[in-house]
Order: C-alpha cells, then structure tokens, then sequence
C-alpha cells in the first residue's frame, strides 16, 4: 500500500490492527527462535504494538522501523507513561531515530533502512508487516527483509483466507507463498495454525499462521 493510505489511517484512527495486548504467537513461540538472553529483535513495520514493550520486559534489546510519525509518537509516550522510558530524537537523512534502553525505532520507509543503520538483529518479528503490504510490494518487502535481516531467524505472523472475500489489507498469504519468499534461504517450519473464531472481520473464515523461518546452514 502506498504511503498515503497508512497516513490516512493513522490519522483517523483506524487502526484495528492494533492489538492492545502482546501477540499470543509472539508470546507462544519467542522460544522456538533459539535467541539468547537479551537478543536484538528486528520489528519491522511495527507500528505502536503492544509486543514492543512485551520483548523489553523480557529483557530483550528491540529495533522497529514504522512510517507513520503518529504511531512512534504514540508509542513513546504510551512507554513513558507505563515504565518512564524516556528517548531522545535524532534526523538521519529521510529517517528520524527514536532512541531509548534497549529500543531504538527509525521513523520513516522501510525500504530507507540500511544496515549500517539498523546495526546487527538476532532475530525478526513479523506480525502484521508482510501481510499489510500488497502482492508486489511483498517481493521487495522480503527481499530487502533478508538484506537487512541476512541470516537471522524470523518468526512470521499471516492470514490465510479466501482473498476473493476480502480485498485486504491484511492480505491473504498462502503456504506456497510464504515458501517463495524464504524457503531458499530460511527452513520454513509451520509452528501453528489457528482458526479466528467468528471468522475475520467477523464475516470471512480464515486462519492465523504462525511459521518459524530458520536459516539454512550455509
Ligand atoms: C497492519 S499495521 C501493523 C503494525 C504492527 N506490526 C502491529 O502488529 O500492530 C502495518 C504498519 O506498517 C506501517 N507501514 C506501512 N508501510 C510502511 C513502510 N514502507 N515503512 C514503514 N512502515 C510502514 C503502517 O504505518 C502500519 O503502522
């Protein structure tokens, strides 16, 4: 989706995506990723979710990059509040970083992220990141997920449902899809499948899926 259209979301605060307790998937299967004590967790496209301040109370080191000024904004001042995070604020060129313990979030477009700029991860977080963004965006969306991300283990959030019903975003993400982006060079391992009970949106049946993406021994 263009840049635009999650403004404009933000801005009128439609943002349903945002869930206001930890990711249950998140919360099951952060064990499975095999990181150590105080990893470095890479949350793309991370908008203001509660899951960020979920890994920092688990004593991990967490890195997010979000678009909209709106959410970051948010996001720190919810933190302050809640465990008296303070941060400061510095331009990077198009990027604005947003620094505090252990919580650093670049403010701008994702696809503006180096990884002189991002710095080492140990691992990803993918909820709600690949399925906002629509089919061609997902190629570049991966791709430059693995530049940046290289050879750190992912765990990967999805909808599958029926995409016909449903124009998305969240869009639908298929098994097969999820293999074309990463089975080359992560082992794609299914980790849970659950039904959404009443359906998504309340009107279509879908499944959330939560996979393991580990990389292959080179
Ligand atoms: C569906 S929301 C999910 C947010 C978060 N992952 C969560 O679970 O609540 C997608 C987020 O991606 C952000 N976004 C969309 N395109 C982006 C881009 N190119 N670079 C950075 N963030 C982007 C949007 O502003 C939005 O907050």
């Amino acid at each position: 989706m263009e840049a635009e259209y999650w403004h404009q979301k933000w801005a009128a605060r439609d943002i349903g995506f945002h869930e206001g307790v930890v990711n249950s998937s998140l919360a099951n299967h952060i064990d499975q990723l095999g990181v150590p004590a105080a990893a470095r967790i890479f949350v793309p496209l991370c908008g203001k979710t509660r899951d960020i301040a979920w890994l920092l109370s688990r004593g991990y080191r967490v890195v997010g990059v979000e678009l909209s000024p709106v959410a970051v904004s948010e996001l720190f001042t919810e933190l302050f509040t809640e465990i008296g995070l303070a941060h400061t604020v510095e331009s990077v060129g198009d990027l604005r970083s947003y620094s505090a313990h252990n919580l650093v979030v670049w403010q701008g477009d994702f696809f503006a992220l180096t990884n002189a700029l991002l710095g080492d991860v140990d691992a990803v977080y993918d909820r709600a990141a690949l399925v906002a963004l629509a089919p061609p965006l997902r190629d570049q969306y991966t791709a430059h997920l693995k530049t940046l991300a290289e050879s750190a283990p992912q765990l990967l959030v999805t909808y599958e449902y029926d995409q016909s019903a449903f124009a998305g975003p969240p869009f639908s993400i298929s098994e097969a899809e999820v293999n074309r982006h990463y089975a080359c060079d992560y082992q794609v391992k299914l980790m849970a499948r659950e039904t959404i009970d009443g359906g998504f949106r309340g009107r279509v049946a879908a499944d959330i899926a939560t996979w393991l993406l580990e990389p292959r021994v080179q």
